[in-house]
C-alpha cells in the first residue's frame, strides 16, 4: 500500500501518480487534499508520514509546488526518510543507499512524465542491503 499525499500545489500532480498508480495495480491510500483550494503542506505530509511510520502504508509518496515543504514535514516523524527528487537518479540512489520510505516532489520543478519515471524507479528499487549502507541508516535512527 502506497501512501499519497499532496498540498493544492500538488493536487493536480497528484492526480496524475494515482492514475499511474491504477493502471499499473498499485494500491494507495489518499491521505489528501481533496482540491486544488490553499490549504497547509504539514497537515498531508504528517498524516501520509504517520502510515508509512506505523507500518500501515510500506512507502509514501508526497508532492507540494517545490516538494520541500512536505519534505520537511514528513520526515519530522520518526522513521522516515523521505527524498525528495527531481530525476530518477536520485530516486534509485535514495533505494539503493538510503531505504528512503517516501519520495517526495515539486509539481512545480518535474513535468508529469518525469513524475512519472521517478515514481517508477523508486518504487521499483531495492535497497541494497549492503552493511556500509544499513550502518549509515542505523546512525541515521540513533540521531
Ligand atoms: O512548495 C510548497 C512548500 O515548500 C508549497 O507547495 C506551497 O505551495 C508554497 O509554499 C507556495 O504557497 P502558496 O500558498 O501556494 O503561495
Amino acid at each position: 500500500m502506497i501512501a499519497i499525499a499532496s498540498d493544492h500545489g500538488g493536487y493536480d500532480l497528484k492526480e496524475k501518480v494515482k492514475k499511474y498508480l491504477e493502471e499499473n495495480n498499485i494500491p494507495f491510500q489518499d491521505f489528501g487534499c481533496d482540491s486544488k483550494a490553499s490549504c497547509d503542506y504539514p497537515v498531508f505530509g504528517h498524516a501520509a508520514a504517520k502510515a508509512v511510520a506505523a507500518g500501515t502504508c510500506e512507502k509514501g509518496i508526497v508532492i507540494c509546488t517545490t516538494g520541500i515543504g512536505i519534505s520537511i514535514s514528513a520526515n519530522k516523524v520518526k522513521g522516515i526518510r523521505c527524498a525528495l527528487c527531481s530525476e530518477p537518479l536520485s530516486a534509485k540512489m535514495t533505494r539503493l543507499h538510503n531505504d528512503a520510505n517516501m519520495l517526495a516532489m515539486g509539481a512545480g520543478i518535474v513535468g508529469e512524465n518525469l513524475a512519472l519515471e521517478i515514481v517508477e524507479t523508486f518504487l521499483n528499487t531495492p535497497f541494497s542491503g549492503e552493511e556500509r549502507h544499513s550502518r549509515r541508516i542505523s546512525l541515521i535512527e540513533e540521531i
